[in-house]
C-alpha cells in the first residue's frame, strides 16, 4: 500500500476553503499539527479563530473526506482547536495577581506564566488528579473523588483530560450519549449530580488518540473554553497520566487549585508519583496529598486482606515529601465493577468502607481547599 506523506496531506487540504474566506487552510496558516502513524491513519489538528469553532465543524469533515480519498489513507481524523489570541491581548485579561506568587486555594489565579491562561470564572476551585503512570487508578479515584464531593452538598464538575484513554463516560454511565449544543456553547454532559465533559464524547473509542502534544493541548483548550460550566464549586480535572509536556502545559495554561496524586504503594510507581509531585512544584501548584489506591487486596469470598504491593508505601513517601497523606484504597473487584458498569461504588454502596473512605478524602480536599480561600457565594449552593 502507497504511504501517505505529510506533502500529500497538505496538498489535500489545500483544496479546503473555509466558508466566506479567500484562502484555503493551509495557506489561512491554520494548520496546527499533522500526525501519519503506520497503516494510514491521520490525525490533523486546524486551529481556528475560536469564535467560528462550532460553525467550522462542516469543514473539519469535508476535510477528512478529501484525506481519506488519498491513496494509503485508511482513516483520517480532523480536530477544530481554537487559535491562540495574540500575547499582548493575553496580558490585557490576565487578571493584577497573576504575577504574585500563587496561594494555595486561592483559585490557582496566582501562577505566573507567559502563555494564555484558560480561566473559567463561574468555576471556583480546580483541582487535577494526576499520576505518574498510567493505569494505577486515577481515573477511577477522580470519578469517586468527585462524588465524595458531591455527597457534601457542593456542585461538582468533572473534566476527563486523560486524552490517551477517556474513562469517564463508561464509568460514570454516559458512554452513548452525545454533547448538545447551546449556542456557541456545548452543555456538560449531566448524571449522578455531576456536569462533565470528556474528549471520549467527542471521538469513537476505536480513534486513534497518538497526537503530538501542542494538538493534545489545542483539543483540551478547546474543550474547557467551548463548554458553558455555569457555576461550580469545584471541578476535577483527570489528567492524562505521566508527566510530559502536556501535562506540564495543561497546569501551566488551567488556573488549579491544587492537585492530588495517585499512586500505587510500589517503589517504582512512588517514583513517578514523585515525579509528578516535582512536576506540580514546579509551577507552584499545591499537592493537596497523595492517595494509594490498591493498596491492599481485599478476597471477595472470604475477606482476607493481603498486601499485594508493599502496603504503605505512598504514606511513607508523602511523610518524606511533605505532603498531606489523604488516605488509601484497597484493589477489590467492587471498586472495578462499579466503575465498568457506569455505577461508581461512592454511588453503589454509599455507606460502605470504600465509599467512606472516598468521603474522608473528598472532605479533607475540600477542607483544604477552603482553608486557603475565603468561602465563596456559591458554596453550597445545590
Ligand atoms: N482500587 C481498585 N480496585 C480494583 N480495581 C481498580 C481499583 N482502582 C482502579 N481499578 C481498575 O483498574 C483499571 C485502571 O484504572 P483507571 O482507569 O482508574 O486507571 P488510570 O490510572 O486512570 O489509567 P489510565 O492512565 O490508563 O487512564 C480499571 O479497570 C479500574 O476499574
Amino acid at each position: 500500500m502507497a504511504s501517505v506523506t505529510r506533502d500529500d496531506v497538505l496538498g489535500a487540504l489545500t483544496r479546503i476553503v473555509p466558508p466566506g474566506a479567500d484562502h484555503d487552510v493551509v495557506s489561512l496558516g491554520w494548520i496546527d499539527g499533522v500526525a501519519i502513524q503506520p497503516g494510514g491513519l491521520v490525525s490533523v489538528s486546524l486551529a481556528v479563530p475560536a469564535a467560528l469553532g462550532p460553525s467550522l465543524e462542516p469543514l473539519s469533515r469535508q476535510a477528512e473526506d478529501a484525506l481519506r480519498a488519498l491513496a494509503g489513507v485508511t482513516r483520517a481524523t480532523v480536530i477544530l482547536t481554537a487559535q491562540r489570541p495574540p500575547q499582548a491581548e493575553n496580558a490585557q485579561q490576565r487578571p493584577p495577581q497573576a504575577e504574585k506568587k500563587p496561594q494555595p486555594g486561592a483559585g490557582g489565579h496566582g501562577h505566573a506564566t507567559s502563555q494564555a491562561r484558560i480561566e473559567l470564572p463561574g468555576v471556583r476551585h480546580i483541582i487535577a488528579v494526576a499520576s505518574g503512570k498510567g493505569g494505577v487508578g486515577k481515573s477511577t479515584t477522580a470519578v469517586n473523588l468527585a462524588l465524595g464531593l458531591t455527597a457534601l452538598g457542593l456542585k461538582v464538575a468533572l473534566f476527563d483530560a486523560d486524552i490517551y484513554g477517556p474513562s469517564i463516560p463508561r464509568m460514570l454511565g454516559v458512554a452513548s450519549v452525545k454533547p448538545v449544543a447551546n449556542g456557541k456553547k456545548v452543555m456538560p454532559v449531566t448524571n449522578h449530580g455531576l456536569s462533565m465533559m470528556s474528549i471520549g464524547f467527542m471521538i469513537a473509542e476505536d480513534d486513534p488518540i497518538i497526537w503530538r502534544g501542542p494538538m493534545v493541548m489545542g483539543a483540551l483548550e478547546q474543550l474547557l473554553r467551548d463548554v458553558d460550566w455555569g457555576t461550580q464549586d469545584v471541578m476535577v480535572v483527570d489528567m492524562p497520566p505521566g508527566t510530559g509536556d502536556t501535562q506540564l502545559t495543561m497546569c501551566q495554561r488551567v488556573a488549579l487549585s491544587g492537585a492530588v496524586i495517585v499512586s500505587t504503594p510500589q517503589d517504582i510507581a512512588l517514583l513517578d508519583a514523585k515525579r509528578g509531585l516535582a512536576m506540580f512544584r514546579r509551577v507552584d501548584v499545591p499537592v493537596l496529598g497523595l492517595i494509594e489506591n490498591m493498596s491492599y487486596h481485599l478476597c471477595t469470598n472470604c475477606g482476607h486482606r493481603e498486601d499485594v504491593f508493599s502496603h504503605g508505601g505512598a504514606r511513607r513517601t508523602a511523610q518524606e515529601l511533605g505532603v498531606p497523606f489523604l488516605g488509601e484504597l484497597p484493589l477489590d473487584i467492587r471498586i472495578r465493577s462499579g466503575s465498568d458498569e457506569g455505577m461508581p461504588i461512592t454511588l453503589s454502596d454509599p455507606e460502605g468502607d470504600h465509599a467512606l473512605a472516598y468521603k474522608a478524602i473528598a472532605r479533607a480536599v475540600w477542607t483544604s481547599l477552603e482553608s486557603a480561600a475565603p468561602a465563596a457565594p456559591n458554596v453550597g449552593s445545590q
